[in-house]
């Protein structure tokens, strides 16, 4: 799958969010190596520390599913640059996602930056650290 579709498949992801405290809209769309689109948006609460971002919801839905070998995720927001995404969802991309993964960061104008796992998160904790 090349890389337009796979924003196109979060663009897609997006239109599901549930965000009716922020109304900023995120979506991700995960490719595993088996060539399936996990989807993912975010999904916000009342209680608002409960608020999901697409990122993990697409992470923890391929994770949950068994798949644990990722070749590409795509995120998009309606930002001015590429969107960002936050220290919690870049610690969990660290941990689940391969170091290597493509990271691909868009937004709605069609800016978009490629990167890693391993660069979003320079210095992780990682499973590791646990290590005595
Ligand atoms: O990369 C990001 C950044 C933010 N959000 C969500 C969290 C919250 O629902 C809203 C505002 O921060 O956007 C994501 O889903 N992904
Ligand atoms: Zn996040």
């Amino acid at each position: 799958m090349d890389r337009e579709t796979l924003i196109q498949e979060a663009k897609k992801a997006r239109e599901k969010a549930y965000v009716p405290y922020s109304k900023f809209a995120v979506g991700a769309a995960l490719l595993d190596d088996a060539g399936t689109v996990y989807h993912g948006c975010n999904i916000e609460n009342a209680a608002y520390t409960m608020c999901n971002c697409a990122e993990r919801t697409a992470i923890f839905k391929a994770v949950s599913e068994g798949v644990r070998k990722f070749k590409a995720m795509a995120v998009i927001a309606d930002t001015d640059g590429p969107v960002s995404p936050c220290g919690a969802c870049r610690q969990v991309i660290s941990e689940l996602l391969q170091q290597d993964t493509e990271i691909i960061l868009t937004n709605l104008k069609g800016n978009y930056m490629e990167t890693t796992a391993e660069k979003l998160l320079p210095g992780a904790f990682s499973p590791e650290d646990l290590h005595e």
